[in-house]
């Protein structure tokens, strides 16, 4: 019944001259938007902004590909999901498209730490230059995916041409003790690029993140200490070990030479993001093109922004992930903290030959 009434819409279709047009054109209005719909699948793979960025809307997918950690950035904002890449762990058929002269390789230099340094920012920034095509997503790989191999690896990194260098940002390969000889069985060459910001305001950004996540969780001055009458401050707390730097970079030490590391002062990307990223380009042998033309300060926001971010002619700022409001802590609670840190910074001070001026 059913075949029979489709076979004698085809017939009237067939023999009826309009109708075969109307049939016809219909047929290659369908193929036409399947084509399109082809080549918007495939330009999500490329560096744009998503209409929900653009729309401020949080996004839920979290940095981390794999992971469903509480202390992950998960609606990082400016935008781990925009463009290059997501790290496809299924097959992409849509993204398989690309040029010949375009390939996937593992990263030639990597954002190593530290979390809440302004990492997001500098990696952004970086997205402008012509000669640096970087994963949006942190993909975790030489502390939580080393087991995935190289190849995963390198799948999750953008295509790119002969030149360009391949980036990636995780914050947490800074204090993971495996990851630098791991990223140095990669590649001994690798560059590595550590943005360093004040460790007891990191801590105080460390824990604002994770507040806003488990509003429940005891006061920064509760867990600074391990015992908060004899002062002794809890080290085994993350907020404050990651602060550890030169304790950190001792590790690093002993597989790569410093001068393959660049130490990019947190503060000064935002005091002076043009002066900053003059040195980070030097360091990447890069030509000097993201310069201060590139910034303006967004006084609603308190931070500088980029009046042109990549894949994009609107000017742009890091979502509301980045720059939260702090709570206020107990100033005693801060001198304390600023008290046990300060021989750790004049060791990182001496250590990489600059300094932070944090005392
Ligand atoms: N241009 C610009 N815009 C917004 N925010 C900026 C910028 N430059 C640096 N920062 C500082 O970056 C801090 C977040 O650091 P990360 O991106 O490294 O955080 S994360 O580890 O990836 O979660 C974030 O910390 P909080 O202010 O505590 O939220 C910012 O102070």
């Amino acid at each position: 019944m059913e075949y029979s009434l489709l076979c004698n819409g085809l017939c009237v279709v067939l023999f009826n001259p309009v109708k075969y047009k109307l049939f016809f054109v219909s047929i290659m209005l369908s193929l036409w938007l399947y084509m399109l719909y082809c080549c918007v699948g495939y330009a999500s793979t490329m560096p744009s902004y998503m209409t929900d960025l653009e729309q401020g809307k949080e996004l839920t997918a979290s940095r981390d590909l794999l992971n469903d950690e509480v202390d992950s950035d998960r609606s990082d904002d400016w935008d781990e999901t925009r463009g290059d890449h997501r790290g496809c762990l299924e097959p992409c058929i849509l993204s398989n498209f690309s040029s010949a002269s375009e390939s996937k390789k593992l990263p030639q230099a990597i954002i190593i730490g530290v979390k809440k340094g302004g990492t997001r920012a500098l990696l952004e920034f970086l997205r402008v230059h012509p000669d640096i095509r970087a994963v949006g997503a942190e993909p975790h790989f030489f502390d939580r995916n080393y087991h995935r191999g190289l190849g995963w690896y390198r799948d999750l990194m953008p295509r790119t041409l002969e030149g360009q260098i391949t980036m990636e940002k995780t914050p947490s390969y800074f204090v993971t003790r495996e990851a630098p000889a791991r990223i140095h069985a990669m590649s001994h060459e690798t560059k590595l690029i550590v943005v360093v910001r004040d460790p007891v305001t990191r801590a105080i950004s460390d824990y604002t993140q994770t507040l806003s996540k488990k509003p429940d969780i005891p006061t920064f001055e509760v867990l600074t200490f391990k015992n908060r009458t004899t002062g002794l401050i809890d080290t085994t707390w993350s907020a404050v070990q990651i602060g550890l730097y030169a304790k950190h970079l001792d590790g690093w030490l002993q597989f790569f030479p410093i001068s393959q590391i660049l130490f990019v002062s947190g503060e000064w990307l935002i005091r002076d993001p043009a002066g900053e990223m003059a040195r980070v380009q030097d360091f990447l042998g890069l030509k000097r093109i993201i310069t201060d033309k590139h910034f303006y300060f967004n006084h609603t926001k308190g931070f500088p922004c980029l009046k042109k971010p990549e894949g994009s002619s609107k000017p742009h700022c890091l979502g509301k992930t980045k720059g939260r409001t702090h709570p206020n802590i107990d100033q005693d609670v801060v001198k304390c903290l600023r008290d046990f840190y300060r021989p750790f910074n004049k060791k990182f001070y001496q250590m990489t030959g600059q300094d932070f001026g944090w005392d």
